[in-house]
């Protein structure tokens, strides 16, 4: 286990996903804490005005719809689940909308599913709106769309939905605020002499054993689930928190570069786990093959690749698959995320952006493979 927490890691991080949990939303299921939700709304807004790109991924909705609703006990069935949830995402919305302008900073609500997410064009679609959003200066409020998913779909707890959305917007950090000041060697609330555990690197399996499942009803995942998160979050390179969220100023401490709460440090860096990811798909479902200039800009220049610069299309693929880009002898130059379909891709290969929207009936990306879903081949 590492002993050293690396303060440095959230100081510098430019994009961040914080994650609130349904008991310290909703004060242990008594209302939603207007106290407590101004004060991270607070803190996040001065984060964004220092230059952070911050995203919030709040639960609390079923806890809050239980409450307008006068339901003491949690339901089992499903669909009352979903009315509840229904019910308080309103009050959810509105509160941190209220909280976010009080600072300031205007808000979005995104609700995400699960399908969402597996499918390549939704999943852009979200990563491309979440990024708009950020550089409005807008803050995206994230919960689960509960009301349309079923059981077997569901994300479920929302550490789970935190880390995927680090993935998608490629956050450097994951905060995810809870009701314990972090990761112990077992549940505190079961073993009083479980030792508190201030670093380790996200991912190692020996973390997965110290945790437990939620402290209270209203809770879904408990420690577990924020452990896992904090591994999928590696995935894209992104090191997690767990801290307490009562915690003052723990969100402006921590990109101060205070040790708060738990560091799981990511083991690889951001831009290497992105890059690998993309080297590593071995089937590729079609290619493009550019003309000279185009190689060169790609090699020497790091430039995105535009449809002027390709002279063919192969293949049938969608938007968001992985493509080969070819120089016209074959070789393949480098590969990335297709920001359009083969179909459109036929119709805009050779053509300048400006005649986009008369091609395809909409204005999108003018690139064809952004530089930064891009890695090149040796
Ligand atoms: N090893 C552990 N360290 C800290 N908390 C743990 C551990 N194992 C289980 N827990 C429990 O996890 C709870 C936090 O998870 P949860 O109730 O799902 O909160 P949230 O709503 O913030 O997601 C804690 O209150 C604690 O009882
Ligand atoms: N989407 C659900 C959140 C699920 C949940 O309970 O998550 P969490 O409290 O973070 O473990 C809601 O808003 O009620």
């Amino acid at each position: 286990m590492l002993k050293e927490f690396d303060a440095s890691i959230l100081r510098d991080a430019r994009r961040v996903v914080v994650k609130v949990g349904s008991s310290l939303v909703t004060n242990e299921g008594r209302g939603l804490d207007e106290a407590a939700i101004g004060e991270w709304c607070r803190q996040m807004s001065l984060l964004v005005r220092e230059g952070r790109e911050v995203i919030m991924v709040s639960s609390g909705a079923i806890a809050e719809g239980m409450k307008r609703l006068g339901w003491t006990t949690r339901p089992r069935e499903v669909h009352e689940l979903q009315a509840a949830a229904a019910v308080g995402q309103m009050g959810l919305a509105q509160m941190y909308e209220t909280k976010l302008r009080e600072n300031g900073l205007g808000s979005a609500q995104v609700l995400l599913t699960h399908a969402d997410l597996a499918d390549r064009e939704r999943y852009l679609n979200a990563r491309s709106t979440l990024l708009t959003l950020l550089k409005l200066g807008v803050l995206p409020v994230i919960n689960e769309n509960d009301t349309v998913v079923n059981d077997e779909i569901k994300f479920g707890d929302n550490d789970t939905l935190g880390a995927l959305v680090a993935n998608l917007v490629e956050a450097d950090a994951l905060v995810i605020l809870t009701d314990q000041q972090g990761l112990y060697t077992a549940d505190p609330r079961k073993d009083p002499t479980a030792q508190f555990v201030h670093v380790a690197q996200a991912g190692d399996a020996a973390l997965e054993a110290m945790a437990g499942g939620a402290g209270s009803s209203l809770g879904r995942g408990g420690m577990i689930t924020k452990i896992l998160a904090a591994k999928r979050a590696a995935c894209s390179g992104a090191s997690t928190v767990i801290a307490w969220g009562r915690e003052p100023d723990a969100l402006l401490r921590l990109c101060r570069g205070e040790s708060i709460g738990t560091l799981l440090i990511a083991p690889t860096q951001k831009t290497q786990a992105r890059k690998q990811w993309i080297a590593d798909h071995l089937q590729m479902k079609g290619s493009v093959t550019v003309d000279a200039g185009a190689v060169h800009k790609l090699r020497s220049d790091g430039s995105s690749l535009l449809p002027i610069g390709m002279t063919a299309v192969e293949g049938g693929f969608s938007r968001g698959d992985v493509i080969a880009i070819r120089s016209d002898d074959g070789v393949e130059v480098a590969r990335g995320l297709a920001n359009y379909a083969s179909a459109e891709a036929r119709l805009i290969c050779r053509k300048p952006s400006s005649q986009f929207e008369k091609l395809l009936g909409y204005s999108a990306e003018p690139e064809m493979v952004h530089r930064d879903n891009m890695v090149l081949s040796r």
